[in-house]
């Protein structure tokens, strides 16, 4: 066991009220050639807005003398921590209507004032609103309604050490409150990484990843940070416990299983000790154009039913290959991609591109297996990353031209996915006209493959109604939700629950397994403090 040094965190600004560093932000003239590309979006961007400009309440609560170091009613920390990162929050932002601001704003250090803080939250009717990187794209990390007296957003993100790494049992024992690069900094000179890269790995925390079983962007093997917890430490209303470190146990329903995906709502995760890996060496990627999307599915789940186990097997429908600029000639494009600590992958990237072919795909012969630290093969796989990790902040620059973009993801076994998929594309395009009275454009993407079905990730892009985007997006979310209800798709495959999928997760989830947990947030949170209105009433 060894231990770790401290690590220095990022200099650059965030964003109070969109995605990433306020320097990464597209300017206005970026904005408003976005804009072009959606008829009816407006002529020039909406101003950044400002905090001055939000109606932000005095607080209504004072915390005692023992805790008052912890909390802060700064109002541009307030602000910052009212909402979360879809759409829906950056648009509220956009427009001055964040909704409820938290009354304090609290950065525990230790467990033992987590316990503090929501034992005076009990006491005095304060909702808790346990919040990591704020990442959240289902309104998980805003307080709705007026229930309580008072909010208090409770801030992990000092809890970012990693205690202990076990190198010989390759984990590590993790503070929730770690972002990801912090976490990842910290287990580099161990030479073993968690191998979790979530889109917003930037901006999300272990505690967030855990609270929302989140997916990470390896598109089959271990990519749900599930596969990774030995054990996790959960701080509740009702008292504190700690699962055994083990590598697997049958005992019973798993502790560890029923607080992953609890969303802050039965309650705070304050550890865990996580699986680590090596970090991979060797490294293969390729791209295969398809003329027709319905082969390329089929591709890909002749891939998926293989045991070649690609690292990533992300197929892009035309629209987000030209988005993208992984193609240009209306071709949809699957993005290959192969790593490993141990061996080459050359030659299993070689199969799955004979596989797509046999399918009718189109492509070069895949480059030779390379080192890890080289930089990505083939035009198509890396224009399609940058894109990946510029797309939030694009997202954010078409919201200022007043658009309305949605994003969503499920998953369906794949006897069940190209009827869904076309569902989505014609009922969605034409609700989206009905709405708005502007033609949307819809893309869809396969973000993770199984045996056994596939995850769609959808955006859809459409001029709103000025001054009512927000009713725009949740009227296009409703009809997006009965779409995937109706095809039998998760509500959600890794974005969570929140607040924005509750009507999706009512009717999904058994009606005895929605008495146990309502019997537990009983047991758990009798004062119903914690996080409310996310995963149940
Ligand atoms: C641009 C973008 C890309 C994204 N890409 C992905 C992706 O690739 N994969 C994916 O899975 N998700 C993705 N998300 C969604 C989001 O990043 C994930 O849900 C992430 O796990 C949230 O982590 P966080 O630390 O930001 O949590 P928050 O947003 O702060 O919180 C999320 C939920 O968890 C609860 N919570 C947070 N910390 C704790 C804790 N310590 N204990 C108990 N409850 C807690 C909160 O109360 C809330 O309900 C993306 C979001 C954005 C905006």
């Amino acid at each position: 066991m060894s231990a770790i040094p401290a690590v220095p965190r990022s200099a650059r600004t965030r964003s109070w009220w969109g995605w990433g560093y306020t320097d990464a932000h597209p300017d206005d003239v970026e904005c408003a050639a976005m804009g072009a590309l959606l008829p009816g979006t407006l002529a020039r961007p909406l101003p950044i807005p400002r905090i001055a400009d939000l109606p932000i309440a005095r607080p209504t609560v004072t915390p005692p003398p023992s805790l008052a170091h912890l909390a802060t009613a700064d109002p541009r920390v307030r602000a910052a921590h009212a909402m979360g990162k879809a759409y829906r929050d950056v648009i509220r932002a956009l427009r001055a209507r964040p909704g409820r601001i938290p009354d304090l704003v609290a950065h525990p250090t230790v467990d033992r004032e987590v316990a503090d803080l929501l034992a005076w939250a009990g006491e005095h009717d304060v909702a808790v609103v346990p919040y990591g990187g704020g990442s959240s794209v289902v309104g998980g990390v805003e307080y709705r309604g007026d229930a309580h007296r008072a909010v208090l957003s409770l801030d992990l993100t000092s809890m970012d050490r990693v205690l202990e790494v076990d190198t010989a049992g390759r984990s590590a024992h993790i503070q929730a409150g770690a972002l990801g690069p912090v976490l990842e900094e910290q287990l580099r000179p161990h030479g073993l990484t968690l191998r979790h890269f979530p889109q917003s790995f930037e901006f999300s925390t272990l505690g967030g990843w855990l609270a929302t079983r989140a997916g990470g962007h390896y598109a089959t093997g271990r990519t749900h940070i599930d596969d990774f917890v030995q054990s996790l430490r959960v701080i509740t209303p009702a008292g504190a416990g700690t699962s055994w470190r083990l590598p697997a146990s049958g005992a019973g329903p798993s502790p560890d299983r029923f607080f992953l995906g609890s969303e802050g709502a039965l309650g705070v995760i304050t550890e865990a000790w996580m699986r680590l890996q090596e970090r991979p060496r060797h490294k293969a990627a390729a791209s295969v154009a398809f003329t027709d999307f319905h082969r390329a599915l089929d591709a890909v789940r002749a891939i998926a039913q293989s045991d070649l186990a690609p690292a990533n097997c992300r197929l892009l429908d035309a629209g987000e290959a030209l988005f993208s600029g992984a193609s240009r000639d209306g071709s949809s494009v699957l993005v290959l991609g192969f790593e490993s600590a141990t061996g080459p992958v050359g030659d299993r990237l070689a199969s799955a591109v004979d596989l797509a072919r046999a399918h009718s795909g189109r492509a070069e012969t895949p480059p030779a297996d390379r080192d890890a630290s080289a930089d990505s093969a083939g035009s198509a796989v890396s224009a399609w990353r940058s894109a990946f990790l510029r797309m939030p902040y694009l997202r954010d620059g078409l919201a200022r031209m007043g658009a309305v973009v949605e994003t969503f993801e499920t998953a369906a076994t794949w006897d069940k996915l190209p009827a869904l998929i076309d569902a989505v594309r014609t009922e969605l395009g034409a609700a989206a006209l009905k709405i708005t009275g502007h033609p949307a454009t819809i893309n869809c993407r396969l973000t993770h493959v199984y045996p056994d079905g596939a995850a769609p990730y959808f955006t859809v892009a459409v001029a709103g109604r000025p001054g009512d985007e927000v009713e725009v997006w949740d009227d296009i979310k409703a009809v997006a939700g009965e779409i995937l209800h109706r095809h039998r798709a998760t509500i959600t495959h890794h974005h969570a629950v929140g607040r924005d999928h509750r009507a999706g997760y009512d009717l999904q989830r058994p009606e005895p397994f929605a008495l146990a947990l309502r019997a537990a947030k009983d047991a758990l949170d009798p004062h119903r403090i914690l996080n409310p209105g996310v995963l149940l009433d």
